[in-house]
């Protein structure tokens, strides 16, 4: 003989015992045993307040967690930086070594190795004499003022040519002038020895002359040979000297006259030993550095390289809807916000941070030639507008692989379009175009960059505050911009957070002209401040009592007459009671999209949960339970009615809401690069659950799921079932008050499932659970009442018993025997339930639906076990109706009258 119901399976032997003595009571009323556990009288109560110190702890640690293991994205922005800095070092060291001729060997002209310089010979040639030296016979006395350049030279440039006494003077002398002056010294010489008297002709002297091959400095556009109108070369010096040698001789030794060409050719054959030096010139005079050129682009290509990865941050959390699971488990918005600019700023830091140890330990002229709190300023700024700019650009992407995409092609664009744009078309405009751009922060940043690299040249000084006037530009204007756009760009991504759909947004884009809106901004900052002065009331909400005189009234359901009678019974029921859930004319329509029609998901839903009760919502797919239970939560608004939960109104509290509830959602909503024990770990912190406490917390759920084994793996390493169980352990470690689980066993295996329906059931306690399922055996085993949906509506209530039985077409009935006692045995089955109907009959067993009225199980089992033996009965069996069943009556009735309706 067996004895079945539905459930035999899956409850416990106290809860089959006491479903058997239920079978064939046929209760209506709502007076069972496990009713009177259910309370309804719910009042007023205290609820802690979750704490946003808690919350931003919890946040900080899962952005800190995450970030160190997008190793991808962190490896990426770090070659980047590294590459910029290697690129802007090898600039400026070509630079330096090619560009700014002589660095090294200049760095202490005066020590220079006059002797060191190879001697040689210049031939005594007129020929070489230059424009203005054939009528000109000088002295050397009169070298150092004679005029041998046109005289409006002399007037800018008074000398000419010199002559030192020794050779350090000499060196002095020239550097002194040349680097330091405006005069223009052409050339140096050094007499070594000069003897052309009888038979020895010998001269030998050292000249110090610009290696360009012009006597003119190089360095200097001031000083350019172009000043003189012609070129003057080394030999013309040679021959000077060679010539006012020569006069000297003659002059010492009595000749008169006049040296020319012909002079010149008779005294053919001295020896003329001439050294020949460059002249000492003083470092750092190049005119092209590459480096200022590149380096606008490039500091700002750096700075700008994290934007997308702020960008990705938010989108991943927005596409993956775990925004929305964490402000359903109480998460303040305005944590979530400071946390993320708290956090993004901070890699930002660390990247400037390098940035600056690089720029300092290999001598970038930006940052050592510039005032530090100049560019450190600078680059503060944009890190705020950065990461303003970079939560505003995220409103804009649903995906986080459009975003990154998008956003790494935006760094270069920005970064191009700044140069480009700024550069050519505003740096010539006047300040109100410049101003208006620098609303694009990225202008801002660009420009600051070049003021300060325009003051990184080596032959300029750097940027101070105090050395820039009027004519020259400043950064006041970036400072001010940087954080101009810093405060916009919040107040835009704040605005579109709240108006756009697809960030969550569901208010209207006018909403900031409604005056309401200021009146309560203003009464909830006078209640704040009165709760703070209110000495307990800091951490504690207060719920407001649940009452019939709630002001709840019930619309007329959709149905009219035809509403189920259970249906309608709960309806009355919920406005007279205190139920810690009240679902009140909940409807939810979703807008047809492309010329579809509007889906009525759920329709004028009415009925209350009680404490400690776990209500199952069944129905086929599309019914709307899961909508049902997102209008709950508070993921979509309810496009009218209401529910009130533990005394907080979901259309206006439902922040309150939230810091009571937990919800498992249908799909698992988890992030995938952390461990299951840390994603445990961190909805207890955010529930303000501390050190021993928390880890117990933590131990304790990981083990009644199961998976303490596995909690050290990444979620992304679990199976679905697994995942499944941390989602349902996430519902249950914050002690909500109410719980939402939209399907939590879904492809669970068989002992899995088990597990977590110990859980669920021990869970309930002091609770109020909404569970959707598919499973009737679920329903059956967990729920202490059940809802059955169809079409967005409730078409049945009651206790699995009470369903089976209203339902349900009573007892099914088997009984086996041999064939030849098979006419014998209908026969007793037919006096002993005159209205059973035979199912089906073959090879001796055949089945019977029974009329639940004409079943006591009692006598049954009496009168079957006393004839078996006499009537041949080899096996029989009794079961009820099962649930399954009885849900397809109900949405065969339901499809029954949605086709009458169409
Ligand atoms: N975001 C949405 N936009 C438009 N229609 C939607 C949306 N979500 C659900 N619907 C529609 O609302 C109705 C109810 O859907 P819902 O997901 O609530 O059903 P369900 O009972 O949870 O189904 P299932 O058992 O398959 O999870 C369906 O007709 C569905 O197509």
């Amino acid at each position: 003989m067996s004895t079945s119901t539905s459930s035999d399976e899956s409850t416990t032997d106290s809860e089959k015992n006491l479903k058997l003595s239920d079978i064939g009571s046929n209760d209506d009323n709502s007076d069972s045993l496990s009713q009177k556990q259910l309370k309804t009288t719910f009042k007023r109560e205290k609820i802690k307040k979750l704490k946003s110190s808690d919350q931003f702890r919890a946040l900080f640690r899962k952005n800190l967690r995450l970030q160190k293991r997008s190793k991808k994205s962190n490896c990426c922005v770090g070659f980047v930086a590294l590459f910029v800095v290697f690129l802007i070092y090898m600039m400026q060291l070509l630079t330096n070594k090619y560009l700014n001729f002589d660095r090294e060997e200049n760095k202490n002209p005066t020590k220079f190795e006059f002797d060191a310089l190879p001697a040689m010979t210049v031939p005594f040639s007129s020929k070489d004499n230059g424009p203005f030296l054939s009528t000109f016979q000088p002295r050397l006395s009169q070298i150092l003022t004679t005029s041998i350049y046109p005289p409006e030279f002399y007037t800018k440039h008074p000398t000419v040519l010199t002559a030192e006494e020794d050779l350090d003077s000499l060196d002095d002398y020239l550097f002194e002038t040349f680097n330091e002056n405006d005069d223009l010294v052409v050339s140096g010489f050094y007499m070594n020895s000069m003897d052309l008297g009888a038979g020895k002709k010998e001269l030998d002297y050292k000249v110090y002359y610009n290696e360009s091959g012009s006597n003119v400095v190089f360095g200097n556009e001031r000083r350019t040979h172009r000043d003189l109108g012609q070129t003057i070369y080394l030999p013309t010096v040679v021959n000077l000297i060679n010539r006012a040698a020569f006069a000297k001789v003659w002059e010492d030794s009595g000749v008169n006259g006049t040296i020319d060409d012909t002079y010149g050719y008779n005294l053919t054959g001295p020896d003329i030993r001439v050294g020949l030096k460059n002249f000492p010139v003083t470092e750092g005079k190049n005119q092209f550095d590459l480096v200022l050129f590149v380096q606008p682009f490039y500091y700002t290509f750096l700075v700008h390289f994290l934007l997308p990865v702020f960008m990705i941050i938010i989108v991943y959390e927005k596409e993956n809807k775990l925004v929305d699971i964490m402000i359903m488990f109480g998460l303040k918005m305005k944590v979530y916000w400071s946390v993320n600019y708290i956090f993004n700023f901070t890699i930002y830091m660390f990247l400037i941070l390098v940035f600056y140890i690089a720029g300092y330990i290999l001598q970038f002229r930006f940052f050592i030639q510039n005032n530090f709190l100049a560019h450190f300023l600078l680059f503060i700024l944009w890190g705020f507008s950065m990461v303003s700019f970079g939560f505003f650009l995220s409103t804009l992407f649903r995906k986080v692989r459009t975003a990154s995409l998008i956003g790494y092609f935006l760094v270069i664009i920005l970064t191009l379009v700044s140069n480009l744009v700024w550069d050519n078309i505003i740096a010539d405009k006047g300040t109100g175009t410049k101003t208006l751009c620098m609303f694009l922060p990225s202008f801002a940043i660009y420009s600051g960059i070049k003021v300060l690299s325009d003051h990184s040249s080596i032959s300029v000084e750097g940027f101070k505050f105090s050395n820039f006037d009027a004519s020259s530009e400043g950064l006041g204007m970036q400072y001010l911009m940087l954080f101009a756009d810093t405060i916009l760009y919040l107040l835009i991504t704040g605005y579109l957070y709240a108006v756009l759909p697809s960030t969550g947004g569901k208010k209207s884009p006018f909403f900031f002209l409604n005056p309401k809106m200021y009146k309560r901004l203003f009464r909830n900052m006078k209640k704040k401040k009165k709760n703070n002065q209110d000495d307990d009331s800091d951490d504690v909400e207060r719920s407001q009592p649940i009452s019939s005189d709630d002001g709840f009234e019930l619309n007329e359901d959709p149905r009219g007459e035809d509403i189920p009678e259970d249906v309608e019974r709960e309806r009355q029921r919920v406005i007279k009671n205190n139920d810690p859930i009240k679902l009140i004319n909940l409807y939810k329509v979703y807008k047809g999209q492309d010329g579809n029609p509007d889906v009525n998901a759920v329709n004028c839903l009415t009925l209350g949960i009680r404490l400690n009760e776990c209500f199952g919502i069944l129905g086929p797919n599309g019914a709307g339970k899961t909508t049902a239970v997102n209008v709950l939560s508070g993921l979509f608004p309810a496009t009218s009615g209401t529910a009130k939960i533990r005394g907080f109104d979901i259309k206006k509290e439902m922040s309150k809401v939230h810091t009571i509830m937990s919800v498992c959602p249908q799909h698992d909503i988890l992030w995938e690069e952390q461990t299951g024990e840390e994603t445990l770990e961190f909805y207890a912190r955010m529930h303000g659950y501390k050190k021993k406490k928390l880890d117990e917390k933590v131990e304790q759920t990981l083990n009644e799921v199961g998976l303490y084994s596995d909690r050290k793996k990444l979620i992304k390493e679990y199976s679905g079932g697994m995942k499944r169980r941390i989602s349902v352990a996430c519902a249950l470690i914050t002690n909500p008050k109410v719980i939402f689980l939209d399907e939590p066993t879904t492809g669970l295996d068989p002992a899995s499932k088990r597990q977590v329906w110990d859980v669920i059931r021990k869970a309930r306690k002091e609770k109020s659970i909404i569970l959707t399922t598919h499973s009737m055996e679920e329903a059956d085993s967990l729920c202490d009442r059940i809802g059955i949906m169809a079409n967005g509506m409730l078409r049945t209530i009651g206790e699995s018993q009470e369903l089976k039985s209203r339902y349900g077409k009573g007892f099914k009935f088997m009984v086996h025997c041999n064939i030849e006692d098979d006419e014998k045995v209908k026969n007793f089955i037919k006096k002993t339930f005159p209205n059973a109907n035979e199912m089906n009959s073959l090879a001796g067993t055949s089945n019977y639906e029974i009329p639940s009225d004409e079943v006591v199980l009692s006598e049954v089992f009496q009168i079957l076990e006393e004839q078996k033996n006499e009537l041949g009965i080899l096996d029989w069996g009794i079961s009820q109706t099962t649930l399954e069943e009885v849900f397809h009556e109900i949405t065969r009735i339901a499809e029954g009258q949605a086709q009458l309706e169409i």
